[in-house]
């Protein structure tokens, strides 16, 4: 039996940005600094309304390429008695990181996510989150997130480097079960131009 060695890490795994790399440019078609991005999906695990036991993360666009949130942790989030569980709190970042792709207007999937865990996170804690686009070098879109506890100059207690890497909107399509991918384009035909992307599947 073999498992992945290090060998099957692709080159360029790294999460810092190739010299050659861009800065971030926000879409002019962005949504002004204080709205409230939608959900991508009404069933999202971070975003999604619908979801009986998700975040219900809301992200608010901020000025540049940059979104914030805030996750009340609740009871369902333990991980140790009482304190958040990393699972959790690694979900939540990505939520906010990927809606950082939607200041760009690209469709986006997680490739690389790393966390640093600074403090324990008690359950009840509000947690602030913020997330920019630190650059852009093609396809990929390398993003940095933070949360602080209690108000968003409050202790830092996770921080994430993360890189998005663009996609088709095939990559939905051809690979999502096929159950709901049918649904949400019956319910929504236009889910993709909901969201205003460009989208040539
Ligand atoms: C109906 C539909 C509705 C949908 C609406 C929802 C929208 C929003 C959804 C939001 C969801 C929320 C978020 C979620 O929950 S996303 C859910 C979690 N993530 C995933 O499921 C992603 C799984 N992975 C993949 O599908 C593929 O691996 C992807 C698509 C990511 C890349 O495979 P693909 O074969 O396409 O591309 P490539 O391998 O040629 O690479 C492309 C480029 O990237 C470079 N590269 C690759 N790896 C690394 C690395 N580690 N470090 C540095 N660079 C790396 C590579 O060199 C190349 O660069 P360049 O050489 O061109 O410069």
């Amino acid at each position: 039996m073999s498992g992945p060695t290090a060998s099957d890490a692709p080159a360029g795994a790294a999460l810092t940005p190739p010299p050659e790399a861009e800065e971030p440019v926000r879409h002019p078609d962005a949504p002004a600094p204080g709205t409230l991005l939608g959900s991508h999906y009404d069933q999202c695990f971070g975003c999604g309304p619908r979801h009986p036991h998700g975040l219900h993360l809301v992200s608010r666009a901020s000025d540049g390429v940059a979104v914030t949130a805030e996750l009340r942790l609740q009871g369902d989030h333990q991980g140790a008695p009482g304190l958040a569980h990393g699972g959790v709190l690694a979900s939540a970042l990505d939520e906010v990181l990927g809606a950082v792709n939607w200041m760009l207007r690209a469709v986006a999937v997680t490739r690389r996510l790393e966390t640093d865990y600074l403090l324990p996170v008690p359950v009840d804690a509000v947690l602030h989150l913020s997330a920019r686009c630190t650059a852009v070098h093609r396809r990929k879109i390398y993003s940095t997130a933070e949360a602080r506890i209690g108000s968003p100059q409050g202790p830092l207690a996770v921080r994430a480097d993360a890189l998005y890497v663009e996609v088709p909107m095939a990559h939905f399509t051809t690979h999502g079960r096929a159950e709901d991918v049918e649904a949400v384009l019956r319910d929504r035909p236009g889910i993709a131009a909901d969201r205003a992307f460009e989208v040539n599947p």
